[in-house]
C-alpha cells in the first residue's frame, strides 16, 4: 500500500494494493501492523458503515477527538474533508477526492476536521473506522454549502437530513 500527504496537513491519502484474477478481486483494507508501519498508529476502536443512494450528501460531520479512516466498499463518493479547528490558521482550508470501489482509496481524517460526502454512483457504502465510541453530543455539523467553508460540490440539489440541512452544532 502507498500512504500520501495531501494538502491538508494530518489528512493522508492511503492507496491499498488489490490483487485480481478470474474470480474477482481481494484487498486487505486494514493490517493494524502494516498502518503503523506507514504512521497510521491510532487505535481504532469502532467500525460503521453507511448505505446511500445517488445526490445524497452526508455532512459535514466531526469532533475535537477522533480520527476515521474512511473507505468506499461499494460505488464511488465525492469526499470533502475540511479543517474545522477555528483557533488554525487553516480553519476552512478544504481538499476532495473521489473514492470508489474501484480504485479503494481510503481517507485518514484527523481529530477537528469535518467530513462530507456526495454519492455519485447509484448507490453507495461509505465505511470507517474510528477511535472513539459514538457520541453525538461531542460532534460539529457544518452544512455542505456553509459559506465559511465555501465548498465545491459537483451538485446543485443534494438530498440531505434535517441535522445537515440545519448545520447544528449539538
Ligand atoms: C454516527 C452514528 C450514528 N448512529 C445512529 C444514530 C442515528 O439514529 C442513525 C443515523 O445517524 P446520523 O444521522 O448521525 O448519520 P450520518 O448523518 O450518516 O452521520 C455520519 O456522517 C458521516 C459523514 C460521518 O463522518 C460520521 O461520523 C457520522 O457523523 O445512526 C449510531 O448508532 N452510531 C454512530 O456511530
Amino acid at each position: 500500500m502507498e500512504v500520501e500527504t495531501t494538502q491538508l496537513a494530518g489528512v493522508m491519502l492511503i492507496k491499498p494494493q488489490f490483487f485480481e484474477d478470474f474470480r474477482g478481486e481481494y484487498v486487505e483494507t486494514y493490517n493494524e501492523s502494516e498502518y503503523i508501519s506507514k504512521g497510521i498508529t491510532c487505535k481504532f476502536i469502532q467500525d460503521d458503515i453507511s448505505i446511500s443512494t445517488q445526490n445524497v450528501i452526508r455532512g459535514i460531520h466531526g469532533d475535537a477527538e477522533t480520527w476515521k479512516l474512511i473507505s468506499c466498499l461499494h460505488g464511488k463518493f465525492y469526499f470533502v474533508v475540511v479543517n474545522c479547528d477555528t483557533e488554525s490558521s487553516d480553519f476552512g482550508k478544504w481538499q476532495s477526492f473521489t473514492l470508489s470501489d474501484k480504485n479503494r482509496w481510503q481517507i485518514l481524517v484527523p481529530p477537528k476536521h469535518g467530513n462530507g460526502h456526495l454519492v455519485i454512483s447509484e448507490s453507495t457504502i461509505f465505511h470507517y473506522k474510528q477511535t472513539t465510541y459514538y457520541n453525538p453530543k461531542g460532534q460539529f455539523t457544518y452544512t455542505w454549502n456553509d459559506p465559511k467553508l465555501n465548498i465545491w460540490w459537483p451538485v446543485k440539489n443534494p438530498i440531505i437530513s434535517r441535522r445537515d440541512e440545519e448545520g447544528r452544532f449539538v
